[in-house]
């Protein structure tokens, strides 16, 4: 097991976003996390990356509070939102950027980055332009890029298919279907319930806040989620 979340709790003015009394995950999971709007799913992303804290309770990753220590960051890669990227680099300088926090040399990312020509779509890279000036859908592959490329043991990412056209959605599945392996755990909020059940053996469905649906996929999830969303 790589997450355990005990009795955990946060709500926002009086209002519960956050309830989860017992949840666990193993490691090696791909697990999609689903929920209609403001059902909690990046406020638990948020929790877990310790960006904000719960009002009690407690995510433990590899057995330790990720809100007491820091040896979660050595293994945990993440792309919630552009607030991950910096603006004034180019993808180039970023990417060195984050490379060189995991002792990757400018040469080993470039080379690295080859493997995600496909995915660019010849968009990304030589543009010769700021992060600020890519589109949302190309910011996303940049903050996703550079989450895969630090090869965590655990990555999280806040619904990836957002914003991205067709073409690249199904390349991000391949990638991401390419990466499962016994060693990687991943979380992936999404509202896209086709792509989420393809990619992910485990679905976990929030509702204000709480587990509603648990379930390892299989060839009935996705006409039970729509069911369950319809009503
Ligand atoms: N900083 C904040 N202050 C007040 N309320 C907040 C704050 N952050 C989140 N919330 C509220 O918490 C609830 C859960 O939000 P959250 O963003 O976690 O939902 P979500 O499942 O990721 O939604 P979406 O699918 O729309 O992205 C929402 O009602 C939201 O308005």
């Amino acid at each position: 097991m790589i997450i355990e979340i005990n009795k955990l709790k946060k709500t926002y003015a009086g209002r519960t976003v956050t309830d989860i009394e017992q949840l666990t995950i193993g490691a090696g999971e791909t697990v999609g996390v689903i929920g209609n709007n403001g059902a909690g799913k990046t406020t638990l992303f948020r929790m877990l990356l310790d960006l904000i804290r719960p009002d009690s309770g407690e995510i433990l990753s590899k057995g330790k509070n990720v809100a007491d220590n820091d040896q979660w960051k050595q293994y945990t890669a993440s792309y919630l939102d552009e607030g991950f990227l910096i603006d004034y680099l180019t993808p180039e300088e970023y990417f060195i950027f984050i490379g060189s926090l995991h002792q990757m040399k400018s040469r080993e990312v470039m080379d690295y980055l080859h493997r995600y020509e496909e995915f660019f779509n010849a968009e990304i890279l030589d543009r010769g332009k700021y992060i600020r000036d890519f589109s949302k859908g190309n910011q996303n592959k940049i903050g996703i890029t550079a989450a895969l490329m630090q090869q965590p043991e655990l990555l999280v990412l806040d619904e990836p298919f957002a914003n991205l056209d067709p073409t690249t959605q199904i390349r991000l599945k391949a990638n991401i279907k390419s990466l499962k392996s016994g060693t990687l755990t991943t979380l992936i909020s999404s509202h896209d319930l086709n792509h989420v059940t393809d990619v992910c053996d485990r679905i976990i469905l929030f509702e204000k806040g709480r587990v509603i649906k648990d379930i390892y996929t299989n060839e009935n999830t996705l006409e039970e989620l729509e069911a369950y969303f319809s009503q």
